[in-house]
């Protein structure tokens, strides 16, 4: 795991234990099951097939490029993002990297009618139930922060949720380690994210996603998203040559001053 990896993680556990302080873990699962139904982020990114279909993502900071966007409102950017063809929303909720809130979650889905992603740093069940009550209709899981088994348990507990998972990789050992579970424990859940980050060097690198792309099955193309890096209509052409229609895009629509209108040109207009 990068160091910085490593840090978020370490920090992710003092805030879980301290979160259970607040709100006890029953608890939270009784708010996490009493929450309204979520809604299909997986049909959302997967349908049509072979179109492309763009995640975008609602981020004020990262630890790779500072403070990203002074003027951040997340419920105008989620306007903006569906009015411009948005298929879904990742909304990153780390407060401390990020600058974000689990908060607006529930603002963005009262604004609209797409399905949101809990992007954060998952490595317990505890924040699963957090990211349902919260509103959130997918969660991330990181192979290069979770065990297999680890893994497997939150795949679980997602489903049980009924929420979708995206299990995003890096690193081609994380890749190798997930393989076996694509699909689990509902192929109608899961998604499968290539993170052009390399979070050692901080450096962003779309050529990552066809890298790996040749250890992937064809079957599950269409449920392959890729993210980080990809800021012009040329990077998505040639994803859509290579036959990845899912992407995430964060930075670069946040760094404009129309982010709606970012979208569209990135789309193709
Ligand atoms: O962005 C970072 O600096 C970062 C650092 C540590 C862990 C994760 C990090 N980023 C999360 C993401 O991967 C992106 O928010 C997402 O894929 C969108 O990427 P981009 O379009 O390049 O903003």
């Amino acid at each position: 795991m990068s160091d910085v990896l490593a840090e978020i993680v370490a920090h992710k556990r003092t805030e879980v234990a301290r979160a259970q302080q607040r709100i006890p873990l029953e608890q939270i699962k009784e708010r996490a099951e009493q929450s309204a139904s979520p809604r299909n982020f997986f049909a959302a990114v997967t349908r049509p097939k072979g179109e492309l279909r763009v995640i975008a993502e609602i981020k004020k900071a990262s630890p790779s490029a500072g403070l990203i966007r002074e003027d951040f409102d997340p419920v105008a950017l989620a306007r903006a993002y569906h009015e411009a063809g948005a298929a879904a929303i990742s909304c990153l909720t780390d407060e401390k990297y990020f600058q974000g809130s689990l908060d607006y979650i529930a603002q963005i889905k009262e604004a609209v009618p797409l399905p949101v992603l809990r992007k954060d740093f998952i490595i317990d069940p505890y924040q699963v139930y957090e990211a349902r009550a919260a509103g959130a209709d997918a969660i991330l899981l990181i192979g290069e922060c979770l065990g297999e088994a680890e893994l497997l348990d939150l795949l679980i507990l997602a489903h049980s949720l009924k929420l979708t998972t995206l299990i995003e990789v890096h690193e081609v050992e994380h890749l190798l380690k997930i393989r076996p579970h694509i699909g689990f424990p509902h192929p109608a859940y899961t998604l499968l994210g290539i993170n052009n980050r390399d979070l050692k060097s901080m450096t962003t690198d779309i050529g990552h996603t066809f890298r790996l792309l040749g250890m992937i099955e064809e079957s599950d193309i269409d449920i392959l998203v890729s993210e980080s890096g990809i800021k012009t209509p040329d990077d998505i052409r040639r994803l859509a040559e290579a036959g990845v229609h899912r992407i995430l895009v964060g930075e670069h629509l946040m760094r404009q001053p129309d982010p709606g209108q970012a979208l569209r040109e990135l789309m193709g207009g």
